[in-house]
């Protein structure tokens, strides 16, 4: 599996990475899981500030699961202050088929938000068959989905930026 074979979360090589200064995030951060959640959340962060973003400039908002990142997307980005919203969370599978429910939910709730306001809401949501796949993700030898959501929206920022002047 492509998985097994890197650390999805590698960037060194990756030269095309713009400046997050001066673009406005906000991470939304599902509390279920928390210790997953809250490794991706530090992953996000500190990835964000590598790339130059402001601590003033990182806004952070816990909600009580996955299911609600697209109302915590949605309020933020009705408010027009942001550049892009990254969204965390980690959806483990149970007994039951409300795994499913939830990560469906939320993928395309996520989406419908970034169309909706045309601006970057980033998918940062772990969706496991079990807690060590999480565990593997969050900071683990598959790397950090933080990162990588921290990444994407500063990309997906500087697109924004662009279009809008065309
Ligand atoms: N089982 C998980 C949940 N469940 C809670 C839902 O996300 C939601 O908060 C509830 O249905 C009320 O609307 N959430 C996760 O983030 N991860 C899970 O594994
Ligand atoms: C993904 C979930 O909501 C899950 O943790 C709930 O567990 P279960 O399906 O066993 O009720």
């Amino acid at each position: 599996m492509a998985t097994q074979l890197k650390n999805l979360s590698d960037f060194s090589s990756a030269s095309n990475i713009p400046s997050a200064a001066g673009y406005t995030f906000g991470i939304v951060v599902a509390e279920w899981n928390a210790e997953i959640t809250g490794a991706l959340y530090n992953g996000a962060y500190q990835t964000l500030l590598k790339y130059g973003a402001a601590e003033s400039a990182i806004h952070t908002y816990p909600v009580p699961g996955s299911f609600e990142l697209t109302t915590g997307a949605e309020l933020l980005l009705k408010t027009g202050k942001f550049d892009a919203v990254i969204c965390l969370g980690c959806v483990i599978q149970g007994e039951t088929r409300h795994f499913d429910f939830i990560c469906d939910a939320v993928a395309n709730g996520v989406s419908n938000v970034a169309i909706k306001y045309s601006k970057p809401v980033i998918f940062g949501v772990l969706t496991t068959d079990n807690q060590q796949q999480a565990i593997d993700r969050s900071g683990g030898k598959h790397g950090n989905k933080g990162d990588e959501a921290a990444v994407t929206a500063i990309k997906m920022a500087k697109m924004a930026e662009l279009t809008a002047a065309l």
